[in-house]
């Protein structure tokens, strides 16, 4: 069995908090969502975060919660733009990362009409957006694992295996 932590990444709606949560339902680790804690932290949501304060300010705070909670017998399902900091993707890249490859299209369709900030309306945009995090995804991932509509049980199997490994 590999040691904790255990760091998910991916873009937008991949599933990294529901398969987060079955995995470590799965190895008896603490749950952990990095968006979560950020918000909890600031006393705002998200989207108030970015909107009273800005993307650099929760850049700011995404990367104390990483430092804060990547450690132990954790699952830290991260925000899907927590690679943008060279400091978040070194952490990530000493620590067991999995990253949760989708199809962009998919992505796209399941999160319209939800409530993240950098989703947007422009399907240019999500895309060039995912393309330019796809090689920092790739860099920190000790793990990929192709999702392509599997349910998130399926996904979540494929990396407790590797765990136990
Ligand atoms: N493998 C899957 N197949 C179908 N639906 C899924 C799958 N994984 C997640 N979902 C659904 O997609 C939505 C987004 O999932 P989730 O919130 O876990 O993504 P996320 O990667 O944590 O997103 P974010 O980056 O915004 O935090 C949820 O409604 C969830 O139920
Ligand atoms: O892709 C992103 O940059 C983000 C994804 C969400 O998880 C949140 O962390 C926030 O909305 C930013
Ligand atoms: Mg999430």
């Amino acid at each position: 069995m590999k040691s904790g932590p255990l760091a998910i990444v991916g873009y937008m709606g991949s599933g990294k908090s529901t398969v987060g949560r079955i995995v470590a339902r799965q190895v008896g680790w603490e749950f952990v969502d990095l968006d979560e804690v950020v918000a909890e932290r600031a006393g705002l949501s998200i989207t108030e975060i970015f909107d009273s304060l800005g993307e650099r300010a929760f850049r700011r705070l995404e990367s104390e919660a990483l430092g804060k909670m990547l450690g132990g017998e954790r699952v830290v399902a991260c925000g899907g733009g927590v690679v943008e900091e060279p400091r978040n993707r070194s952490l990530l890249s000493q620590v067991n990362t999995v990253f949760l490859w989708e199809d962009t299209e998919i992505l796209w369709r399941r999160t319209r009409g939800t409530d993240r900030p950098l989703r947007g309306e422009d399907y240019e945009e999500f895309s060039r957006r995912y393309s330019e995090r796809l090689p920092y995804y790739l860099e920190v991932a000790a793990l990929q694992v192709e999702v392509y509509e599997r349910p998130p049980e399926d996904v979540a199997r494929e990396i407790v295996a590797w765990l136990r490994e």
